[in-house]
Order: structure tokens, then sequence, then C-alpha cells
């Protein structure tokens, strides 16, 4: 990233995509300014209800979304990390447009299998940030879950009923980032959280439209600023 130091706050929010990081920016900040620009993978940095605020985007997929989130704390200072995101729902009752509260991310990556030689980590949640943002749902009455999510390395799979032996198990839904930045969080003893809308859904193949996608998309966001910032 090319952000100056400082540039950053230490709040920052992670969306996969940085067209997204530039709607958060525009719709939510006060005063935005863009703080990175390398490989079209926009950030900025404003403020929201008066308190300082960053979003980047991270690509997608753990190997990318590790770069940003090993930048932003290392060399920029970040405490506190959010990653607004879409997933997949694995349960019938976890509908589209639901928010979903990674509780802890389970993952076939090979990312933890190299950095623990073999051995089994639970990445988990902030639990601070956590309460905080199902709080913030519920007073908002959002319909939030919150659990076990799936931190996969593959998109499109070839099988299409891999899944369900990680629904058995309780898993809610599948994206790309979670497990990656939860652990890169607790190993640099900062704080992480993510908060996902439900895009589409693998058992009932419910659909949404754009327009419904964005307004839930909008209200994740409130939750996560408002937790991550403190706020009611
Ligand atoms: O909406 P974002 O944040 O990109 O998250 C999800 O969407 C992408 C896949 O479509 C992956 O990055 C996945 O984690
Ligand atoms: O990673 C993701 C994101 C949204 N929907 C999916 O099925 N997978």
């Amino acid at each position: 990233m090319n952000a100056q130091e400082g540039q950053i706050a230490p709040t920052v929010l992670l969306p996969g995509d940085p067209l997204r990081a530039q709607h958060i920016a525009q719709t939510f900040f006060d005063n935005p300014v863009q703080h990175n620009s390398v490989r079209g993978m926009l950030g900025f940095t404003g403020t929201y209800r008066g308190k300082p605020v960053s979003v980047q985007g991270t690509g997608m997929g753990m190997p990318s979304a590790g770069i940003y989130v090993h930048e932003l704390i290392h060399s920029y200072g970040a405490k506190t990390l959010v990653r607004v995101g879409t997933c997949g729902s694995y349960q019938k009752d976890v509908h589209v447009r639901d928010i979903v509260l990674g509780q802890a991310a389970c993952t076939d990556s090979n990312l933890n299998f190299t950095r623990f030689q073999g051995l089994s980590y639970a990445p988990i949640a902030d639990f601070s940030l956590l309460m905080a943002a199902y709080q913030r749902a519920q007073a908002r009455g959002f319909a939030a879950h919150v659990g076990n999510i799936m931190s996969s390395d593959i998109f499109y799979q070839d099988d299409p009923q891999s899944f369900q032996m990680w629904a058995d198990h309780g898993v809610l839904a599948v994206e790309m980032e979670a497990a990656a930045l939860y652990t890169q969080a607790a190993k640099a003893g900062v704080r992480a959280l993510t908060v996902l809308t439900v895009s589409d859904h693998l058992v009932t193949h419910e659909v949404t439209t754009a327009e419904e996608r964005q307004t839930t998309f909008n209200q994740m966001i409130e939750v996560a600023l408002e937790a991550a910032l403190g706020l009611d």
C-alpha cells in the first residue's frame, strides 16, 4: 500500500471489493480521503460520527487479504479490523439478506496448516467486538446469526454437495477471508471480527435483487461501524 504513515485510522473496515470500499467511504464517512490506490485496491480514511475510521479493499481470498491485513497491522498500526463482506448460506434458516457474525472460522486453506505445521488452530473473533455487533444488530431489529463460518480457497466447488459436511457440523455460511484475518489478528494481539450479508443460498438457491442486497449491505456497515467504534 502507498498510504503515508499515520494516514490510516486504528479502526479499519475490510470489504473484499475495492469499489465497495469506495461506496462505504462515500456513503458513510465525513471528509473521506483516498489513502491507497496500489493495484486498484482502493482505501479511504475519514470520520464516522466524529470518530476516525478507514476502509480498505482486500481482494478475494486469504493470500490477497492476508497482505493487506499484515500491512495494516504492522506498517500502519491498525488495532481493530472488521471484515464486511458477502457469504453463501449453508443453513435453511439463514436467509439471503440476513447478517452473519463470524464467531469462528473453519478453513480448507493450506495457509494455517503451513503456519501450524499440520496441526489444527481454531481462529476466533474478538469477543468484545462480536458482542457489540450482535447488540447493535438486535437494537436495530436486523436478523443476525452468530456462529461458525467457513473460509474457503475455492469459490466454484467441483462437487456442489461438498458443503454438506460443514453444514452438518453447524457451520452457517461460506466466505473466503475470515480465517486468515482472525489468525493474523490473534498473533499481533489486535481485535478482529467478520460481519457478512448472505448474498446467495447453497441449499434453497434463494435469490435477491441488487437493490435488496444494497439495503442489507448498508445495514451491515452500520452494525460494523457502531461495533468497531464503540457507538450506540
Ligand atoms: O463480498 P466479499 O467481501 O468480496 O466476500 C466474498 O465475496 C468474494 C467471492 O465472491 C470473496 O471475497 C468472499 O469472501
Ligand atoms: O465466498 C463466497 C461468497 C458469497 N457466496 C459464496 O457462495 N461464496
